[in-house]
């Protein structure tokens, strides 16, 4: 029998991408959510540890408050905000398909989720429970991939798969550029030295540093987080 290649994995999950289509008014998309955690339980039922950072950006980005005139401190506020609704909405599904979770969360809110205490997330994952990682880092002027890249550092995963709606790094955003090329490998100083954004800088050059491989993926696409965990080539490994 195949036996997965990582034993912790932190997956990253786009908020912007469980709203479904780009012209859809839905927040959260209940399918996607759905497909979400049937792909989660698929790779959670091999026995692998699943720690969960999902972004906000279906909800809110503090850029946008600032986009209006006012405060972008507050406003990265109401987008970690933001993450925990994401999360809490993530683990009901994950429940639903009867799944052991726990919503953590960098801002405490006691009555909705536990505080952020390292050791007892990693106790929860030692025990097979999915971790979810709300509130980003807890820090404005941060992004829920540099939560990503902390997180899966702290909880010494072995591998940040982002699952989003491209299938991997392209030369130029492929959203906007249709000659843009697809990587299936590519060194952190290329993606930082050609400023290519799938994730913002802290998040790469705190992998670099930790030497933690970071794999980008198409989450929507059905059997794609299986096939990695289980060391097959699917999306752009950056290394
Ligand atoms: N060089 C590139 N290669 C691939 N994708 C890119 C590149 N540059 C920009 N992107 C964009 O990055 C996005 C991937 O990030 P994602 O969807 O997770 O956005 P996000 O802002 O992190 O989402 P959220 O904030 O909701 O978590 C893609 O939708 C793609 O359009
Ligand atoms: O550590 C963090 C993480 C997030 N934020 C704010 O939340 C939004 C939503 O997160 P995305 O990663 O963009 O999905 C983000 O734009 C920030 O405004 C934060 O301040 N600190």
């Amino acid at each position: 029998m195949e036996t997965p290649k990582y034993k912790r994995i932190l997956l990253k999950l786009s908020g912007e991408a469980l709203s479904g289509e780009k012209k859809s008014d839905k927040i959260i998309d209940a399918a996607i959510l759905e497909q979400y955690a049937k792909e989660v339980k698929r790779v959670a039922d091999l026995g692998v540890e699943v720690a969960i950072v999902i972004g906000g950006g279906n909800i809110f980005r503090g850029k946008e408050l600032e986009a209006t005139g006012l405060d972008r401190v507050q406003g990265d506020y109401m987008g970690m905000l933001a993450t925990v609704i994401n999360g809490m909405a993530i683990q009901a599904a994950l429940e639903k398909e009867g799944l052991f979770t726990r919503l953590v969360s960098a801002v405490k809110m006691e009555q909705i989720c536990e505080p952020l205490i390292r050791r007892r997330a990693m106790r929860h994952l030692e025990k097979g429970r999915i971790v979810i990682f709300g509130a980003g880092t807890g820090n404005p002027y941060f992004t829920t991939d540099s939560a990503a890249s902390l997180r899966a550092i702290e909880m010494k995963a072995d591998v940040v798969l982002k699952g989003t709606r491209v299938d991997g790094v392209y030369t130029a955003d492929p959203e906007k550029d249709p000659n843009a090329v697809r990587y299936s490998t590519v060194s952190f100083d290329e993606v930082i030295a050609k400023d290519l954004k799938v994730m913002d800088l802290a998040a790469f050059a705190l992998c670099r540093e930790n030497k933690l491989p970071i794999v980008v993926f198409d989450m929507n696409k059905s059997g794609n987080l299986y096939n990695l965990v289980m060391g097959h080539e699917v999306g752009t490994l950056i290394a």
